[in-house]
């Protein structure tokens, strides 16, 4: 048997609309080892979604192939769609159902008896404190009610092998956390996992490895801890302006390191170790900012990517300069 469940050679995807072509994967080649949670980092239109629908059989590349447990996944597509759970971003398939019979109709598919698929789905609403709306129509929840659905639909009858496309999107912190824990559980019980996510904070405490991805390339591939060796000399600095302020800040600092988006009045900085200590007396000293409170912090998953995707655009930038 394979050690790699699911593995991508060589993937490249082109769309074509008329006269429009996008490259959205470009020569993909990586496994998803058995029993290991993998996270797939990139931004808004890096390719993400494009590579897990090659990989669940939904899309066939232009070039390269790829391989579940070690055969074409287009050979053995009926074995794919019942080991292999998929919960992609838009999950409205089933949108004319009643909560409870999405989840009961998707526990039969996976090959649960009729009482046992009923009394999980019941145990997973309760869980997700949604009984009371199991005889609703999918159509007539909230949005987030829906994706708790999905993500029932992606748990019930314990598939081998999970494939989650952002999850925790639209879900509040308690569910969010909720979600998190259950695909612990799921990990620790055997499941292999492939989570695409925007969320690097929160996904950093579960994932075992993660692929970068940006532009339809992969970028990196490595277990946190590894990739977090590439920051481990700076030190991230978080940092609250006056409303409005930003601005003003966000200029000075950014001499002093990458600056990252963090949001209205906040901004996200990482900068050497060895001049970390320099930029607190400058923090004091200057007043001006507007720097109303500031913390210093080691690396987190987020600044590794982040890190990442600027040292690739700095290679491409010097690679269309000297071509
Ligand atoms: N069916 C399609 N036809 C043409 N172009 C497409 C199609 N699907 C995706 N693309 C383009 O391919 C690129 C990659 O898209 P993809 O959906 O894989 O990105 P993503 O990383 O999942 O993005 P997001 O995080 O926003 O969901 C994008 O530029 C997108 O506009």
């Amino acid at each position: 048997m394979s050690h790699y469940v699911f593995e991508a050679q060589e993937i490249s995807q082109l769309y074509k609309k008329g006269k429009n072509t996008k490259l959205a994967n470009d020569n993909i080649s990586l496994g998803i080892e058995r029993g290991e949670i993998l996270g797939v980092l990139g931004p808004n239109g890096a390719g993400k979604s494009t590579l897990i629908k090659q990989l669940v059989g939904q899309l066939k590349p232009t070039s390269g192939r790829v391989l579940y447990e070690g055969s074409e996944v287009y050979a053995q597509s009926r074995r794919v769609a019942s080991e292999v759970a998929y919960f992609s971003q838009d999950p409205h398939v089933l949108s004319d159902l009643l909560v409870m019979e999405a989840l009961v109709f998707t526990a039969r598919l996976r090959g649960m008896e009729a009482r046992a698929a009923k009394r999980e789905a019941q145990a997973l609403l309760e869980l997700f404190e949604m009984s009371e709306l199991s005889g609703k129509k999918l159509s007539r929840i909230s949005g987030g009610q829906k994706r708790m659905v999905g993500i029932g639909t992606a748990l019930i009858g314990h598939s081998p092998v999970l494939i989650l496309d952002e999850p925790t999107n639209e879900l509040d912190p308690k569910k969010r956390r909720l979600v998190w824990n259950l695909i612990e559980e799921h990990n620790r019980q055997g499941a292999t996992i492939l989570l695409v996510t925007h969320n690097v904070l929160e996904a950093e405490q579960v994932v075992d490895r993660v692929a970068v991805i940006n532009h339809g390339k992969l970028l990196a591939m490595d277990a946190v801890a590894k990739l977090k060796q590439r920051v481990d000399q700076r030190l991230r600095f978080e940092i609250g302006t006056t409303m409005g302020q930003r601005e003003t800040a966000e200029r000075e600092l950014s001499a002093w390191g990458i600056v990252q988006e963090g949001g209205e009045n906040r901004i996200r900085l990482l900068v050497e170790k060895h001049r970390a200590a320099a930029l607190l007396e400058m923090i004091i000293a200057r007043s001006d900012l507007a720097i109303e409170e500031y913390s210093v912090l080691p690396p987190s998953l987020e600044d590794v990517y982040f890190h990442i995707d600027r040292e690739a655009e700095k290679g491409e930038a010097l690679h269309e300069r000297v071509g």
